[in-house]
């Protein structure tokens, strides 16, 4: 097990990495101050996980009340109807302030049970148990939580930081490839956002990390962890720095919101949207042709997409890009590559780079969708 520590302050905490971490009742009981818990988890997870949870508590304290929560499987789901399940059955169970959430799955449970977390009776704890490798490397760390609304991405949240975060590498082995390869897309970001090193390390070890090499996988989970975790102890609320995690975020939450949540993994859209921010960056004279193939290659050898979803317009992306939460005073502001390992946080006042790169992609996509019809 490799353990970091995110600094913040009083809501400070351990994130440990490793294998059989699920079990690990040892370090869960430390941040379970009351009787009462909950675990939060969807009906994939549960006849995964949620036993192994649940047992190792039950029999290390048995005076615990455990209740469970299943929610429906599936970022349709992550919205306040949804939301409500968790607090009726923290209700039915009369837990108090005392409890603790456990969210045990990926990124949609996770976001879900912390926002549960932060407004139950004004606030309780929770503990993150991410079981993706997307919610392992970013999701589970940082304190941002909260739901979809029809007209925009995580427009509904909070921030609330979790007690502990216990990512237990060996539930990767049942995730499906596709569900990894949308996680790598957070990994590839913080190489491009901040890393040249692991950047280049990525480059030689994609191949062997998308087959499910247990030790590298471990060891990207670390690197992407450390690289958040120094990130959001230095800009918890995203008042600076944090927003450069938001690489690729403006045009990918544009395509799942326009898509409609779910038809598009988070993974996937945040992948095309990193192809379009390199694509912008090189547009705009601050990333060579060579990098802006290099990123891609790297996004294409992950198995993510590098073109938006061909019924999709350039008005629909500017629609959706113009509810961002980065946005300032109607101005875009949007995260792009001042080189590769380098991002910036820019306000984009004069707009044709911008269509031109989104004409030229969809245009792009929508010629290879008729090929492939033909
Ligand atoms: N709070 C943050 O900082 C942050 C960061 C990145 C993404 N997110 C959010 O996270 C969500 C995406 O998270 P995700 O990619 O984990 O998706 P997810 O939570 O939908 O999980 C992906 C799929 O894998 C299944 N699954 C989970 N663990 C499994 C396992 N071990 N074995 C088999 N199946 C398993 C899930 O049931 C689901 O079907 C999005 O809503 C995104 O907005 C939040
Ligand atoms: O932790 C952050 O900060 C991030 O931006 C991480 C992103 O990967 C994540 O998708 C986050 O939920 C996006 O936040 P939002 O504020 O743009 O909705
Ligand atoms: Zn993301």
């Amino acid at each position: 097990m490799l353990s970091l520590h995110l600094d913040l302050g009083e809501r400070s905490y351990s994130i440990h990495i490793g294998a059989e971490l699920l079990q690990r009742a040892d370090l869960l009981l430390p941040h379970i101050h009351g009787q009462q818990v909950l675990i939060v988890t969807n009906t994939t997870i549960a006849p995964l996980y949620l036993n192994t949870v649940r047992t190792a508590l039950q029999q290390a304290k048995p005076e615990l009340k455990i209740e469970e929560c299943i929610l429906p499987d599936g970022e349709a789901y992550k919205d306040l109807r949804h939301l409500e399940l968790i607090w009726d059955r923290l209700l039915e169970a009369g837990f108090n302030r005392r409890a603790t959430l456990i969210a045990l799955g990926g990124g949609v449970i996770g976001d879900m049970t912390g926002f549960a977390a932060a407004c139950y009776q004004r606030g309780v704890n929770f503990i993150q148990l991410p079981t993706t490798l997307l919610s392992q490397v970013d999701s589970s760390v940082g304190g941002k939580t909260g739901v979809n609304h029809p007209l925009g991405k995580n427009m509904l949240g909070a921030f609330w930081q979790p007690k502990l975060v216990l990512a237990d590498t060996l539930t990767l082995q049942t995730l499906p490839p596709r569900e990894l390869a949308a996680g790598m897309a957070e990994v590839i970001k913080y190489g491009l956002l901040g890393d040249l090193d692991f950047l280049e390390w990525l480059e030689v070890q994609l191949p062997k990390l998308m087959q499910g090499d247990q030790r590298l996988l471990a060891e990207a989970i670390v690197r992407s962890c450390r690289c958040k975790a120094q990130i959001v102890a230095q800009d918890e609320r995203e008042g600076g720095v944090r927003a450069l995690l938001n690489l690729g975020h403006t045009f990918g939450h544009a395509i799942e919101t326009e898509m409609g949540y779910g038809e598009w993994l988070h993974g996937e859209a945040v992948g095309c949207g990193m192809a379009l921010a390199a694509d912008l960056s090189q547009r705009l004279g601050w990333i060579s042709s060579a990098d802006l193939e290099r990123t891609k290659a790297l996004l294409q050898a992950a198995q993510l997409p590098i073109l938006p979803p061909p019924s999709m317009t350039v008005d629909a992306f500017l629609r959706a890009m113009a509810v961002d939460k980065k946005n300032i005073d109607g101005e875009l502001r949007l995260v792009l590559l001042r080189r590769l390992g380098q991002a910036e946080l820019v306000t984009l006042t004069a707009h044709d780079h911008l269509h031109a790169c989104l004409a030229s992609a969809l245009e792009k996509s929508q010629a290879l969708s008729k090929a492939h019809s033909l």
